[in-house]
């Protein structure tokens, strides 16, 4: 069947309801086989009101969670890893658990806890205490080991952070390398993305970029400019910086079979409900959307102080979304971002 047309217009109410909900601008792009489309709206800079750019780039969050996923699928397939062996075969120790395997972190479902619910329990302190710092892997990890495990190995899914700092790990323990190089090497140089960057611990955003604005937890408090940030607390979790395009040719070139081989796409594709809704679900770092009008989309979000990102492909990879809104600590304003999938995959809804 032919895909429907983008709802353009959706799109627009979309972005305009992020913004009634407190993001300074927000855009969106969508690629299909019958061209490009791009939409914006407000500013990317309060201060100089400067307009949101389809061309800006952001910090995406854990979009980053699928890019070291497409890693270590790679390294799954040259034999230098299993999916099923346990962690601690590769990093001897690191895991008190030897019944956590490799899929477990990919899955959510190791029972690592998440050391940054109380890490921004206080939103904006919280922020502000950790956002010149660097961290080790082995310090973040032992954020997480220092509280009580959330779920017997493989039981059920409950997402954490620390699940992708122990994927970064296995990423520099197999390749000898920090994962910026993997992630070039891999991802970036083999699909030209010119706008996305791993640039940890640097706290700027290179280039034309979007700055982005954290809500703090008081109301009617001002907004936070949490553009330059190490985002160490996050790494392999959620430290890259991308674009609307490079998204669109990520998740696009992913589910066209350009980074995995058919059987590891299937893998990473072959997904368990995330919520009693039945139209979220979870693979290996990444998640599916189940639209109303029937149509699978792939891809992950992500939020980090001051963005939120959307990056979605269909499974064929024909059909691309990438949306970000530079707020964040503002559930309203990701809500709304959220209704630029549905009106971009399932189009004018019918009369
Ligand atoms: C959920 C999302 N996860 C991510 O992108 C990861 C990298 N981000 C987080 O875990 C949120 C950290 C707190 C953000 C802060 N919130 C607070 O400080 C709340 N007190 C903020 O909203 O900026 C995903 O997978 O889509």
């Amino acid at each position: 069947a032919t895909a429907p047309a983008p709802d353009m217009e959706g799109v627009t109410a979309a972005l305009k309801a992020a913004m009634a909900n407190g993001a300074p601008g927000a855009m969106a792009r969508y690629v299909s086989p019958e061209g490009i489309q791009s939409r914006t709206v407000g500013v990317r800079d309060r201060v100089s009101g400067a307009a949101m750019d389809v061309n800006a780039r952001f910090r995406i969050g854990s979009v980053s969670k699928t890019f070291s996923t497409v890693v270590l699928l790679q390294l799954v397939q040259e034999g230098k890893l299993s999916l099923d062996a346990p962690v601690n075969k590769y990093l001897p120790g690191a895991l008190p658990d030897e019944r956590i395997t490799v899929r477990h972190l990919l899955t959510h479902r190791s029972g690592l806890a998440d050391y940054t619910d109380a890490m921004f329990n206080s939103t904006v302190p919280g922020f502000e205490a950790v956002r010149n710092k660097v961290f080790s892997y082995q310090e973040l990890l032992d954020l997480s080991l220092a509280l009580p495990r959330t779920t017997e190995p493989g039981v059920s899914y409950k997402y954490s952070n620390a699940n992708f700092v122990v994927v970064g790990m296995l990423i520099e323990k197999a390749t000898g390398r920090p994962v910026a190089d993997a992630y070039k090497r891999r991802i970036i140089t083999p699909l030209k993305l010119r706008n996305t960057s791993y640039v940890h611990p640097d706290t700027r955003i290179k280039g034309l970029h979007v700055r982005g604005y954290l809500h703090p937890d008081e109301a009617g408090a001002p907004l936070v400019d949490s553009t330059e940030q190490t985002v160490s607390w996050a790494q392999s979790a959620g430290a890259v910086i991308s674009s609307p395009g490079d998204l669109n040719m990520f998740t696009g070139a992913l589910m066209r079979g350009r980074l995995l081989s058919p059987a590891m796409l299937q893998a990473m594709t072959t997904v368990t409900p995330t919520d009693a809704t039945n139209t979220r679900f979870y693979g290996l770092g990444l998640r599916r959307y189940d639209l109303s009008c029937g149509t699978q989309i792939f891809g992950h979000t992500g939020t980090v102080q001051g963005f939120y990102t959307y990056a979605f492909s269909t499974r064929d990879g024909m059909r691309s979304l990438s949306a970000v809104a530079n707020t964040s600590n503002h559930g309203a304003a990701n809500t709304a971002l959220g209704g630029t999938l549905e009106a971009a995959f399932c189009g004018k809804k019918p009369a």
